[in-house]
């Protein structure tokens, strides 16, 4: 039997993390018409905090992020756009004028203990037609039961894929196999997989996903995501072409894209440096990084002890101000 997979491209929406939200239009452009020549089925474009996200918390968005989907939209009509929102950034109305604009799959993302919050919007998303993710966040957080607690909350207020998401690339690759089969074993839903890579094991957790039931995957051209960036979206689909396995991809397109459009414009290549490895090693949420730099500079102390205490403190997403307080604590010598 022939496998397939579907993969989702997050370029344009975990990429704005690592380009302070600065992408242009012409960028999206580029990018988007990529992705649609090569005939990638989904990718996502947003802040990368979600929509809503522009704020003084989050970074402002150079360009308005509507006007970024439509965009894409025209530029890759036969391409699904998905966008993330979280419950708490993003508004209902943020989600509905996000469809006028052009998208096709909402991706309601959560802390990995808080799927409650995401009842509304995930209701909202299925009224207003879209194919509906619960994207559960920071998942190396939780036991593996209380992952399938979480999930079966979304699947009852209707999700259709449920994916767990290494936010700080902290799982090892036997842990993804156990969560995607646990979801795979006790609920309906497809299942997806989304990784960071800042201990070098994207591709291999990736593949575990897909070997343990995981029909949707996430990845990024040349990495281009927070922290380390994602899995590398060309060498996922060689890889997958390798393995005879199905996901509709055209290589060579998608390689001119990443080197041509992509590389062209990133602020840095996606290395594991020492700090970003800390975020895997500490299980930090990958879109600290740049704070946690911000911040070492600001206060003149060691980034690599802020993501440290950061990751003691099992800090989560939304508390980026902590980050700052870390650091000021450390300048001072002040213990927790
Ligand atoms: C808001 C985060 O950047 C979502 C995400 O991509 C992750 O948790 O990883
Ligand atoms: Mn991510």
């Amino acid at each position: 039997m022939t496998r397939s997979i579907q993969l989702l491209d997050v370029t344009l929406r975990d990429g704005s993390h690592t380009m302070r939200h600065a992408y242009t239009e012409q960028q999206v452009r580029d990018v988007a018409r990529g992705l649609g020549q090569a005939n990638v089925p989904y990718f996502e474009v947003s802040h990368g905090d979600g929509l809503g996200g522009s704020s003084l918390q989050y970074g402002f968005s150079a360009t308005d992020e509507l006007q970024l989907i439509a965009a894409a939209k025209e530029e890759a009509p036969n391409s699904k756009i998905a966008a993330l929102i979280l419950p708490g950034i993003g508004t209902k109305d943020d989600l509905k004028a996000a469809v006028d604009a052009g998208i096709q799959m909402a991706r309601v993302a959560t802390h990995i203990t808080e799927a409650d919050v995401s009842k509304q919007h995930i209701q909202l998303s299925r009224e207003l037609g879209l194919e509906t993710v619960g994207f559960l966040m920071m998942a190396h957080m939780a036991p593996t039961t209380k992952l399938i607690e979480e999930a079966k909350k979304m699947e009852s207020y209707g999700a259709e894929i449920i994916y767990v998401t290494d936010s700080a690339g902290a799982l090892l690759p036997h842990e993804v196999s156990e969560k995607v089969r646990a979801l795979r074993d006790h609920v309906g839903t497809k299942i997806g997989f989304h990784a960071h890579n800042n201990l070098a094991l994207s591709m291999a957790n990736t593949l575990a996903a897909v070997e343990a039931g995981a029909t949707f995957v996430d990845g990024s051209l040349r990495s281009l995501g927070a922290g380390s960036g994602n899995t590398q979206t060309e060498v996922m689909a060689a890889v997958f072409e390798r393995m005879q396995i199905e996901t509709g991809i055209h290589l060579d397109p998608l390689i001119d894209v990443a080197n041509d459009v992509v590389a062209k414009f990133m602020p840095r290549s996606q290395e594991i440096d020492g700090a970003s490895l800390i975020l895997g090693y500490a299980g930090v949420y990958s879109s600290f990084l740049l704070f946690a730099q911000e911040a070492a500079k600001q206060y003149g102390v060691n980034e690599r002890e802020i993501l440290m205490e950061i990751g003691n403190m099992q800090a989560v997403g939304g508390q980026e101000d902590l980050i700052f307080e870390v650091a000021q604590r450390l300048a001072q010598g002040v213990a927790r």
